[in-house]
This record gives structure tokens, sequence and C-alpha cells, in this order.
């Protein structure tokens, strides 16, 4: 192995521990956010309230895309990403009523 292959499998692995690590972030975060929502959908049901709150998505989205801009990662992938987590706490919303 060259001296520049042998740095380059040194930077390969210390990216691939970074996105390691960050995924396991990604994963308790996400986990975390769950537990929140499953407790929104208990209180809805229990208040028949509505699955989905419109308004308060639309804020979301906003303010995700001012932090994705804000952290140089592409708004549109932060919208896409949050409306597809949103979609899946309304489904288990609607588990909780039905
Ligand atoms: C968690 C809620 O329920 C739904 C899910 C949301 C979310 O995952 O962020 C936001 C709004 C609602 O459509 C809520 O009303 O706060």
């Amino acid at each position: 192995m060259t001296d520049a292959s042998s740095r380059a499998a040194e930077l390969l692995k210390e990216h691939r521990d970074s996105i390691d690590r960050l995924d396991a972030v990604l994963v308790y975060t996400l986990a975390e956010r769950f537990k929140h929502t499953q407790a929104v959908g208990r209180l809805k049901a229990e208040h028949a309230l509505p699955p989905s709150d419109p308004l308060r998505e639309s804020q979301q989205i906003e303010r995700l895309q001012r932090m994705a801009l804000d952290a140089d990662l592409d708004p549109e992938f932060a919208k896409n990403f949050l409306n597809f987590i949103i979609g899946e706490v309304i489904q288990h919303h609607k588990k909780h009523q039905s």
C-alpha cells in the first residue's frame, strides 16, 4: 500500500466512524421524538382532537427550512424528511383513535 492509499484508508475510516456516531444520534433522537408524539397522540385521542394539525405542521416546516439553510443542508430535503416523519406520526395518531 502506498502512503497515499493508506492515508485515504485512514480518512475513510475516520469519516465512517463519524457517520456511525451520527446515525446513532439520529436513531436515538427519532426514538425520543416518537415518544413525545405518541404521548400527544394519546392526549388527542382522550380529548377527541384531530390527528393532524396542518397549521402546526406548516410552522414546523418553515422553521426546519430556516434551520436547514443556516446549517447548510438542502431545505427541500429537510422539508421532505420532516413531512415523511409527520406522515408516520399521523398514522400512529389515527391508530390511537380507532
Ligand atoms: C405531534 C403532533 O401531531 C401531528 C404531528 C406533528 C409532528 O410530528 O410534528 C405535527 C403536527 C400534527 O399534525 C402535534 O399536533 O403536535
